[in-house]
This record gives C-alpha cells, sequence and structure tokens, in this order.
C-alpha cells in the first residue's frame, strides 16, 4: 500500500517575474512502513517534494498533477498523521518553552490526554531519544542543550503523537560527522520498531546509503531514478545517478556544472510499484 502517490505531479514558484519550475512530473510511490531517501544536489527540488508530501508548500507556490495520500484512513493531518523535522532544529522549537512541556504539548494538540500524562510521555521520548536525566531534562529550556540534543529534542517532539510517516529534511546536515551518524542511527531504530514511513531529504550519499530501503534521485526538478537502494546504488539506471555516485562526494561539494552535460529528460524513469515498474 503506497501512503503517497504523484502522478504528473510539479511545482512552481511565483515572483514578480513569473512562474519558476522547481519540480517538473514527478511519478513517484511512497510504500507505507519503507524508508525513502530523496537524493540532490542543492536547487534539485527535495525540500519542495519534502513539503507538498507534508502539505506545507508555501503561498507562492503553484502544484500541478495529482498527489493521493491512499495510505492514511482518513485525509492526514500534520503533526499527528504526519511528523516533520528540518535541518535547524530551533526552527521547530520554542526557545521560551520548556522542552518536556513542548513535547507534552504536541502530543496534547494531536491526540488529546491529561496533562500528567502526556508529561510521562515528553519524558519516555526524552529518555528514547537518549536525553540525559529525561526528568531533569524536561524542566530544561532549549538553549540549555546541544545542537545535536536539540535535534533529538525535535525528533521527540515529533514521533510523540505517533504519526504513520515522518519527512526529515536534511535532519542532520547541522551537525558534525559523529552526531549525524548517532541521529541516523537513532531515526533507524524507532522507524523500525514502529514501522514509520520515512522520507529522508539529503545531499549527501553516504547517509543516504546508512538509512535507505528506496531512493529517489532529483536533478534539475525531475526524478531521474527511483527504486531499492541496493539497486539504485550498485546499478544505476540513469547517467546522472551514474555519475552521482562516480564521484562518492557529498553533493554539497559538487559544482553543478560538473553535470550539465547530462539532460534530466533523457531517460524513461523506472517507479517501484508504480505505473512504469
Ligand atoms: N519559497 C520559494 N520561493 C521561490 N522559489 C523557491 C522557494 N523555495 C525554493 N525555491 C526554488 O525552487 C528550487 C528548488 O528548491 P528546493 O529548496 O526545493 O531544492 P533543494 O534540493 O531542497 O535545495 P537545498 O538542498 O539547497 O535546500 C530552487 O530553484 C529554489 O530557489
Amino acid at each position: 500500500m503506497s501512503l503517497f502517490s504523484l502522478r504528473g505531479f510539479g511545482v512552481s514558484y511565483r515572483d514578480r517575474g513569473g512562474l519558476h519550475p522547481a519540480l517538473q512530473a514527478i511519478d513517484l510511490d511512497i510504500a507505507a512502513g519503507r524508508h525513502l531517501v530523496l537524493l540532490g544536489e542543492s536547487g534539485s527540488g527535495k525540500s519542495t517534494l519534502a513539503l507538498a508530501l507534508a502539505g506545507l508548500l508555501p503561498r507562492n507556490a503553484e502544484a500541478s498533477g495529482s498527489l493521493a495520500r491512499p495510505g492514511f484512513a482518513a485525509p492526514p493531518r500534520l503533526g499527528r498523521d504526519i511528523g516533520m523535522v528540518f535541518q535547524d532544529p530551533g526552527g521547530s522549537l520554542d526557545p521560551l518553552m520548556r522542552v518536556g512541556e513542548q513535547i507534552a504539548e504536541a502530543r496534547h494538540v494531536n491526540r488529546g490526554g491529561d496533562w500528567r500524562e502526556v508529561s510521562e510521555r515528553a519524558e519516555t521520548w526524552l529518555e528514547r531519544v537518549a536525553i540525559p536525566d529525561p526528568r531533569v531534562s524536561a524542566r530544561k529550556y532549549p538553549h540549555q542543550f546541544s545542537g545535536g540534543q536539540k535535534q533529538r529534542i525535535a525528533l521527540a517532539a515529533a514521533l510523540v503523537s505517533e504519526p504513520s510517516a515522518l519527512i526529515a529534511d536534511e535532519p542532520t546536515s547541522a551537525l558534525d560527522t559523529i552526531s549525524q551518524h548517532a541521529i541516523l542511527g537513532l531515526l533507524k531504530e524507532i522507524a523500525g520498531e514502529r514501522g514509520l514511513t520515512l522520507v529522508f531529504v539529503t545531499h549527501d550519499i553516504a547517509l543516504a546509503s546508512g538509512i535507505a530501503d528506496d531512493v529517489a534521485v532529483l536533478y534539475q526538478g525531475r526524478l531521474v531514478e527511483a527504486g531499492p537502494a541496493a539497486r539504485v546504488f550498485s546499478a544505476p539506471s540513469h547517467p546522472y545517478t551514474a555519475a552521482l555516485l562516480a564521484t562518492r562526494l557529498d553533493l554539497d561539494s559538487v559544482r553543478p556544472t560538473r553535470f550539465a552535460e547530462i539532460d534530466p529528460r533523457d531517460f524513461s524513469v523506472r517507479v517501484p510499484g508504480g505505473r512504469h515498474g
């Protein structure tokens, strides 16, 4: 069962100069319980796709084609059914509110429950994301934690409402390598335990290979390749993916001109479980 199903999906951003396409002709199915990595260099449209899945496109975005969410029993609500974490945990945490209260409030708003019960859940989640001394930590403010700890707290706040899907937009790219891998390991563990569908956005091939069941490669706003990670990484079917893997580089360090000779439309995309699969 697909949790998300996109057909001919596109997004353009409107500004004074007109409409600028950011995503075009995306056909993609995201199966329930899978960990999908959206991989691409800066500007390829990864965040736009992540925001579209979460129903969070900004006002100046115009979507076309179809984006269905057939795997949800009822129309999903952000926060309750779909959780989201961003690159900057500071953006999702309120600096003036104790972290335990923030997590408890997220649970209360999305799932109800009395304050005592949601506060206990908040502490359980702080413990689950390996924040030391959860009872004491719950009473602290975000600035009293490190960047990696803040991201763990943001993760707890996103997961406490038990969403079916978590969309993580470059959640580790502001962290040092050790914290990156620790958060990735934690995310993988929790997603596995809970059968969570994970959409993980990154430009880092090494991180992608550490978490992906499936990979969707975006290039200049088009999906150039999608499939099981083992297949995509061992036998890429699009010249862009092949060039990308040959560099073995973090995509942020790849000069966009390196791939200028590759036309994203020069290949029919194979989508697992989709029309082309
Ligand atoms: N709110 C916006 N208004 C106008 N244009 C936007 C907006 N957000 C993104 N864009 C443009 O859409 C294109 C895709 O951007 P997007 O952020 O989705 O790419 P990305 O792959 O996530 O890049 P990065 O890794 O740098 O965040 C870019 O050309 C970007 O400038």
